[in-house]
């Protein structure tokens, strides 16, 4: 499969702070690919070595099969940053003719906004907009260019549920049609939705690049849950939460021990259920625990 961005070893460094050790990553045309990590991982450089915004202290970036910093290449791609400003005067429909004006296929602007859920903002200012249709606009303008690929820095990081979903329909909807995404988001749910692959970062470095699923499996943490008024100290425990209403929930790599241990204890217990982590709370045992996944 044709790769739209490749980072080859790349390191970068902002002074004495290593925001990337070493980091190889393909992005392969159709992928969706959500970047998972904690603050301060590195996400947010890889977006800006990829759309040639920085450069590389080390290691290479190629785009589109060529340079990065090569403005033909950026003009196939759409980005949307963490963080974004827009002329407060402008309407919504002058930003998006602005933007559309300088690619050469755009897409129409009622289709844009449409796909959106922007349509009946056309004529509104800017800075009559709130935080979510702001945000929805600015994401919005990635996709204008009609581009092979698309970098989202935190999506849908400020926007209620409704808000969320229309944003997820356009970005899935770009993706049905052969476009190609790369998504920060700390919504790990927001990952599970729309991500066919997700690689994990922490600490500058790649922890895992692997399906949704299989960086469950990786971790193979599972979540033992019971109703029990005490417990002794057992095995292979790596979190205990009791919740208000008696229950217990306990995170081991191994429920089969924590299971027998648990009776052999002869505690009371009732309710047991042992089920999968969610993607959270994988994420937080490999960002956790870097060196125990080295091998991923
Ligand atoms: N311009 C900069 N100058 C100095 N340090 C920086 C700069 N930009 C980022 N860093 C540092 O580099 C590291 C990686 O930051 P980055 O923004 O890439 O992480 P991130 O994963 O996107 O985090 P977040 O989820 O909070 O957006 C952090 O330690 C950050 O403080």
């Amino acid at each position: 499969m044709t790769v739209l961005a490749r980072a080859s070893e790349v390191t970068r460094r902002y002074g004495d702070v290593l925001a990337l050790d070493r980091v190889s990553l393909d992005i392969r045309a159709g992928e969706l690919v959500g970047l998972l990590g904690p603050n301060g991982a590195g996400k947010s450089t890889l977006i800006s070595l990829f759309a040639g915004l920085r450069r590389p202290s080390s290691g290479t970036v190629e785009l589109l099969g060529g340079s990065p910093l090569d403005p033909a290449r950026r003009r196939g791609i759409g980005v949307t940053p963490q963080e974004t400003g827009l002329p407060e005067t402008l309407r919504v429909g002058e930003i998006v003719d602005f933007v559309r004006a300088h690619f050469p296929e755009p897409l129409a602007r009622a289709e844009l906004l449409a796909r959106f859920g922007l349509e009946d903002l056309a004529r509104r200012q800017v800075g009559g907009l709130s935080g979510g249709q702001r945000r929805r606009l600015a994401v919005a303008l990635a996709f204008v260019g009609r581009p092979r690929l698309v970098f989202l820095d935190e999506p849908t990081t400020g926007l209620d549920v409704e808000a969320r979903r229309t944003l997820w329909d356009g970005i899935r909807s770009f993706h049905d049609e052969g476009g190609t995404v790369l998504l920060t988001s700390h919504y790990l749910e927001e990952i599970e939705a729309l991500a066919e692959r997700v690689v994990v970062v922490g600490h500058g470095r790649v922890l895992a690049d692997d399906t949704v699923a299989a960086v469950r499996d990786v971790v193979g943490v599972r979540k033992v849950s019971l109703t029990a008024a005490g417990l002794p100290e057992l095995p292979g425990v790596l979190s205990a939460e009791r919740h208000d209403d008696g229950r217990v929930d306990l995170l081991t790599t191994d429920p089969d021990r924590l299971v027998v241990e648990l009776v052999r204890s002869g505690a009371a217990f009732s309710g047991l259920e042992i089920r999968p982590t969610t993607l959270e709370e994988a994420f937080l045992t490999l960002t956790a625990n870097p060196e125990e996944i080295a091998h991923v």
